[in-house]
């Protein structure tokens, strides 16, 4: 860092903590071991540049300007000062003034006050002008600020008046309308006791305002353009003597003005000013003025008001017809409401919806639910509309986060709060335009869906709305975000690197999503934001390890091991490698100690593939702190290496193979380490399908004692024949036994076929395979629920929907043709599990599921034609009953039945 920035940086923390006297000369020279002479430059350079303020005491003190201006929440004019004191009074929060009191001023209403402004002081007397807008927009309060500012600007003299004239309640009278505006003489007309001098007289010099001038007669009208031309005028009763007064003029009117005013008087206002409609000063503006009106009643009532999340998204979701006026009426009743039935000795008031005015009790729209319950306070009210937008905010605290972190989890707690804290207000905020924007959602949905198979991400709707609503946020303030970066860009980059570092796959998955993102909205996105998406995904924790196969590879050099994990990834179709890249001088023990703290965070894996730049795998293996898991590594590796094993990964190769394969083309090594602990499993495998595997499953589950430390998996049946044990499943688990309605027939993996279970033949062998596992009293049990819940009709009961009786019979029946058609007769045993695959065939069929291959089946349709005709012939009327045509497939399956009899 320059020696001008260290002597910044002390200023500033001079200024954090609490205006500490170290902002000094001296102090700052001792601490930066510099002389004095050099440290006072600096500090006469930064406050020349205007970044400090300087307090010209002894020692002179000096703070940071932009620290001040964001701690106090103020504008600071001066940059000098005498005293400490009178600092610390610039430092008081500033009472508004005038056009600073109106809400939306720098928003909606920005180009409205700068022409209000500029009509105002139009010398030398201001210009008359015309305020138009719906009902209780405001138009009275504006009027009102013109005539403030113009004092404040000394326009007009500090005793002129502000007067007003409602000429809407001069209806029934409009004589007496122009003597009041232009004055009478005594006995002008009938109660005219005396003279009446008029407004216009009166507010000689300072502003008359005439609301609702729609209402003012013609005659009237016709009178008032003679007097603005000429600035003379008679009073009512004396038509002889011209008056003079000379004033600023304010009109307002709800109606349009070329329909209601004079052709005559309209051409003599030379700026008619078009106030908008609450509905059209969006959200952010609507809850600044619910905060400025329930703050109001706070004042007045003294108590702390709080307000149910159904009351203000009432205040946020009803359109007002007569606008701010009637939402200040809202609000006012609901407190006297509220007041009304409150404890008098709290000091606290809640208003609920009951609360509301009658027209309001139906809520416009649905309350998110984690917010129901809630009750805000005016003072939280506050931060949702606080100066300093939302999204700003909530970068702002990230990088404070970031520049505080610990270590990663601390940051990440940290960060999440921010972020959460940040979508509630823009919940709260945006809701309406949110729902409104379902082009956005369904932009977002689209990438979802994309990305998540690729990346194992699932995700449900929240997380879109979430994210859209972010981008939402993003876009509306791109001014001010492009402004915060503009000056943040250096910090924005290292907490983007940082959440690269820590959380890889998070950062991959962001980094798609923007380029997704920036070329369907047309829109730049920038680190910023690819930082608060990546933190965001890891928050909403939705990434799976589907296959619980971890891959990094770690390689030296600044970003060696991420190309070579895109390019993989990208390649592979699906993101499996992680990467660790390492400074060139990292020793190897460095390296596994970021290793381990990596894969500390990792929530659960089986396997883990290594893939290292090093020469020597022991170093590694050794100091790896991993159980539960196998690791294999493998040395000098390169994208096409990656790539090689990145299929293995996909496909479920088991490690050992992938590894064999990979080194017979490379110069490279490789080493596993089994995990000790293989987890002991029992396997579900149907030829009859997945289905009724996971039925079997549950069946199971239901029969086994919990807390074994045993588990039950499905299988797909073909995948076994097929693969036998040569997939990665058998590596990591014990399987125990294959339960199922045919024989796979794997070697050294007993199967118990679940007639066998039905019959209870097993029953005694069920407990040479549980022992190790199960004591004594939890077999009794098991063997218990094996005879209840392995009946026949409950078997049939829960692995059909069909009408199970109904369907064993004609299953039964087929099977009896079957065996008398073939002439055999099948054991107990066979038919049992052919009624129950046949069972679970026929609802397959009737349920349109998918039919399991049967391996050569062209074969089997060849030779065992007689067969085929028999099954044909026994279930014809099973086919017709259920309308369904039993496939060669199937009966290849039949005949695995009858041939194992
Ligand atoms: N921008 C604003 N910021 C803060 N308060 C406002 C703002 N606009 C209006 N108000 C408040 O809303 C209320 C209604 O405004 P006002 O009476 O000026 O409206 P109006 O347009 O003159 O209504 P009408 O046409 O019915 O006379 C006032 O209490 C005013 O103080």
């Amino acid at each position: 860092m320059v020696m001008l920035e260290k002597v910044r940086q002390q200023v500033l923390m001079a200024t954090t903590r609490e205006l500490a006297e170290t902002g000094n000369a001296v102090a700052i020279s001792e601490a930066l071991h510099l002389s004095r002479n050099m440290v006072s430059q600096y500090l006469n350079q930064l406050w020349n540049e205007g970044k400090l303020v300087k307090i010209n005491t002894r020692p002179v003190l000096f703070y940071d300007v932009q620290t001040l201006e964001k701690l106090f929440s103020i504008h600071l004019k001066e940059k000098e000062f005498t005293s400490k004191k009178e600092f610390v009074k610039a430092l008081q929060p500033q009472e508004a003034k005038d056009f600073e009191k109106l809400i939306g001023a720098q928003e909606s209403l920005a180009n409205v006050v700068n022409q209000c402004k500029a009509t105002i002081s139009y010398p030398p007397n201001g210009l008359p002008l015309l305020l138009y807008g719906p009902t209780g927009t405001g138009k009275s309060f504006m009027a009102q600020l013109m005539y403030e500012y113009a004092l404040n600007h000394q326009l007009i003299e500090a005793d002129k008046k502000f007067l007003i004239v409602n000429c809407s309640e001069y209806a029934n009278n409009p004589e007496l309308l122009t003597a009041n505006l232009f004055g009478h003489k005594k006995g002008a007309f009938t109660g005219a006791d005396k003279d009446n001098p008029g407004l216009i007289k009166l507010a000689e010099g300072g502003v008359l305002f005439l609301d609702e001038v729609h209402c003012l007669p013609p005659e009237c009208q016709e009178k008032l353009f003679l007097f603005m031309d000429k600035g003379i005028y008679h009073m009512v009763g004396d038509n002889e003597k011209w008056y003079q007064s000379s004033l600023r003029l304010i009109f307002a009117t709800t109606e349009k003005p070329e329909e209601v005013l004079l052709k005559t008087l309209l051409r003599r206002i030379p700026m008619i000013i078009t106030i908008p409609s609450l509905e059209e000063r969006g959200t952010h503006e609507r809850l600044q003025l619910i905060h400025s009106i329930f703050a109001a009643e706070e004042t007045r009532i003294h108590k702390s008001i709080y307000l149910s999340t159904l009351v203000y998204q009432t205040l946020l979701s009803t359109t007002f017809n007569a606008n701010i006026g009637e939402l200040k009426n809202a609000i006012q009743a609901s407190c006297v409401n509220a007041l009304f039935h409150a404890d008098p000795n709290k000091d606290r008031l809640e208003i609920r919806a009951y609360n509301l005015p009658e027209t309001l009790k139906e809520p416009k729209m649905n309350v998110p639910s984690m917010t129901e319950q809630k009750l805000i306070s005016v003072h939280e009210l506050a931060k949702f509309v606080s100066h300093e937008r939302a999204i700003l905010k909530c970068n702002e605290e990230l990088l404070k986060a970031y520049d505080a972190r610990e270590n990663s989890d601390l940051f990440l707690k940290t960060a999440c709060q921010s972020i959460d804290e940040y979508q509630e207000t823009i919940v709260f905020q945006k809701k309406k335009t949110i729902r409104k924007n379902e082009y956005l959602q369904g932009i977002v949905s689209n990438i979802f869906d994309m990305l998540s198979s690729r990346y194992g991400f699932k995700f449900v709707n929240n997380d879109v709305i979430a994210i859209a609503s972010y981008i939402d946020d993003y876009s509306r303030n791109l001014l001010e975000m492009n402004n915060w970066l503009e000056q943040e860009k250096k910090h924005v980059k290292q907490l983007l690197s940082y959440i690269k570092s820590e959380w890889h796959r998070e950062y991959a998955i962001a980094q798609e999503i923007v380029e997704n993102l920036t070329v369907n909205l047309d829109m730049e996105f920038d680190a910023m934001f690819t930082s608060v998406l990546a933190l965001n995904l890891k928050k909403l924790n939705r990434i799976t390890d589907l296959n619980k196969r971890i891959g990094i590879i770690i390689a030296h050099g600044f970003s060696t091991a991420s190309s070579m994990a895109d390019a993989a990834n990208k390649l592979l179709g699906r993101y499996v490698f992680d990467a660790m890249d390492m400074p060139l001088q990292l020793s190897s023990t460095q390296i596994i100690e970021q290793l381990n703290r990596y894969l500390a965070k990792i929530p659960q894996y089986e396997e883990l593939f290594l893939l290292v730049d090093m020469g020597s795998l022991e170093e590694i293996y050794k100091g790896l702190e991993v159980s539960n898991a196998s690791i294999g590594i493998m040395n000098n590796v390169t994208t096409r290496l990656a790539l090689e094993i990145g299929q293995g990964i996909i496909s479920n190769t088991p490690m050992k193979e992938i590894f064999e394969t990979a080194i017979d083309y490379s110069s490279a090594n490789y080493h596993i380490v089994e995990h000790k602990n293989r987890e002991k499993v029992i396997l579900c495998s149907c030829a009859s399908g997945m289905g009724t595997a996971e039925k079997l499953k549950k069946i199971l589950v239901d029969s086994l004692p919990c807390d074994l430390p045993i588990h039950v998996y499905t299988y797909d049946y073909n995948t076994l024949l097929e693969k036998q044990l040569h997939d990665a499943f058998f590596e990591n688990y014990e399987v125990i036994c294959i339960v199922g309605t045919l024989n796979p027939n794997i070697p050294d993996i007993r199967f118990i076929p679940i007639e066998d279970l039905i019959i209870n033949d097993t029953l005694d062998e069920l407990h040479d395979y549980f022992k190790d596992y199960i004591s004594d009293s939890e077999m009794k049990t098991f063997q218990q629920n094996i005879l209840k819940n392995f009946s026949l009709s409950n078997i049939m009961n829960n692995l059909t929907i069909l009408n199970p009786s109904k369907l064993l019979e004609h299953v039964a029946d087929a099977i009896d043709k079957l065996q008398n058609d073939l002439q055999v007769r099948l054991t107990n045993n066979t038919c049992v599990g052919l009624y129950v695959h046949v069972c679970c065939l026929i609802e397959r069929l009737v349920t349109r599921k998918s039919i399991e291959t049967y391996t050569n089946v062209e074969d089997f349709a060849e030779k065992e034609i007689a067969f085929i005709k028999s099954v044909k012939k026994a279930f014809s009327v099973v086919e017709n009953y259920y309308s369904v045509e039993i496939p060669v497939e199937e009966i290849g399956y039949i005949f695995d039945y009858v041939k194992n009899n």
